[in-house]
C-alpha cells in the first residue's frame, strides 16, 4: 500500500529523506503552459534546503534548450543541465548506443524538439517539420523516392501527424534493410491545459498496427532515460525520489531505477487507479494530491 501523505510532519520527513528530486513535468508541474498551484513554491523550498532538482519528461516536443525557455517564461528556476527530455534521450541513444554511422539518417515523425536534439548530437535526419511532409495532400507512393541512407525511424509526439508521414515511415521500415523502429515514448494520453489529448503512444500506434511490430521505446519507464541522467549526474538512488503523475511511466521508471516514488493526482492517474478492487499492480511508495501540498512545510 502507498503512504498517503497529508500532514506537515509527513512532508517534512519526506523532504529530509531525499537529496535528489526528479520531477516529471506534464501533469506534475503544469498542464500545457498552466502551472500547477504551488509547484514553483515547492521547487523553491527544495532548492533552499539544498536539494538537487532534475526535470525528467517524456514530452519530446521540446529540446532541453527550448524547455529552459519554457521554464524561464513560466518563472521557474531551471538550468539546461537539469532538464532531461525523451527527445534528448533518443538523440543520445541513436548517436551513442545505436552508434548510427555519420553517413546514415533518421526519418522523424515529430516536432522541433526532436530535430534540435538530433542536430545537437550530430545525427542527420529527414522528415519532422519539413513542409514537404507536413501536408494533407494524398500520399503518392509512385512519386516517392526511398532514401537508402535512412536506417532508423524515430516517432514522438507530433501535433501535425498525417498520412504522408506514416506512409514514408512505413516505407523505410519495410524496405530499408535493418531500419530500426524507435519511439521517444509510449504515453497513451497527454494532459493538456484544457484536458486529455492523444499522447505520443497514440501517434506511433498506426505504425505498430501496420507493421505488426513493437518499437524500441526510449523514454520512461525505459532505463535509457536514467542512463542518460547517470552519465551526467552522480546521484544516490537510495536518496533519490521520482515524482510523477503516470503509473506506467513515471512510477515504473522510478522503481526500475531503485528510486523512491511519489505519485501526484493532478495528471493522468486518479485515486480510483490506486484504490479499490481494480487498483493497478503498480504501487508507488508515496501518494499526495498535488506537489503543491509540500508547501505546508514552510507554513504556506
Ligand atoms: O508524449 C506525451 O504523450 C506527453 O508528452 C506526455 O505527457 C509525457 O510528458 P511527461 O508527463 O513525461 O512530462
Ligand atoms: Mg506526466
Amino acid at each position: 500500500m502507498p503512504a498517503h501523505l497529508t500532514t506537515r510532519p509527513e512532508y517534512s520527513l519526506l523532504i529530509d529523506r531525499y537529496d535528489t528530486w526528479m520531477f516529471d513535468c506534464d501533469g506534475v508541474l503544469w498542464h500545457g503552459d498552466r502551472l500547477i498551484e504551488g509547484a514553483v513554491e515547492v521547487l523553491e523550498i527544495l532548492r533552499k534546503r539544498g536539494k538537487r532538482i532534475l526535470f525528467v519528461t517524456n514530452n519530446a516536443s521540446k529540446s532541453r534548450k527550448s524547455y529552459k525557455t519554457k521554464f524561464d517564461v513560466l518563472g521557474v528556476q531551471a538550468s539546461v543541465e537539469e532538464i532531461y527530455g525523451s527527445a534528448y534521450a533518443s538523440a543520445v541513444y541513436i548517436s551513442s548506443v545505436m552508434k548510427l554511422p555519420k553517413d546514415k539518417k533518421v526519418y522523424v515523425i515529430g516536432m522541433a524538439g526532436i530535430e534540435e536534439e538530433l542536430r545537437e548530437e550530430g545525427v542527420s535526419f529527414i522528415g519532422g517539420t519539413d513542409p514537404a511532409d507536413c501536408t494533407l495532400e494524398p500520399f503518392s507512393l509512385s512519386s516517392f523516392s526511398l532514401d537508402p541512407d535512412v536506417q532508423a525511424v524515430l516517432c514522438g509526439l507530433d501535433l501535425s501527424v498525417n498520412y504522408t508521414k506514416l506512409s514514408k515511415a512505413f516505407q523505410y521500415l519495410t524496405r530499408n534493410p535493418g531500419c530500426q523502429f524507435l519511439v521517444t515514448n509510449e504515453d497513451s494520453t497527454f494532459p493538456s491545459a484544457d484536458g486529455l489529448l492523444p499522447g505520443a503512444g497514440a501517434i506511433s500506434a498506426p505504425l505498430r498496427y501496420a507493421l505488426e511490430k513493437d518499437p524500441i521505446s526510449i523514454g520512461k519507464p525505459a532505463k535509457t532515460m536514467l542512463d542518460c541522467i547517470q552519465a551526467k549526474v552522480n546521484f544516490d538512488p537510495e536518496r533519490t525520489i521520482m515524482i510523477g503523475d503516470r503509473l506506467n511511466t513515471d512510477i515504473l521508471f522510478g522503481q526500475a531505477g531503485g528510486l523512491a516514488t511519489l505519485l501526484v493526482l493532478t495528471g493522468i492517474t486518479s485515486k480510483q487507479d490506486i484504490t479499490g478492487p481494480n487498483a493497478s499492480p503498480i504501487v508507488p511508495d508515496y501518494v499526495t494530491q498535488s506537489i503543491g501540498d509540500l508547501r505546508v512545510v514552510d507554513g504556506q
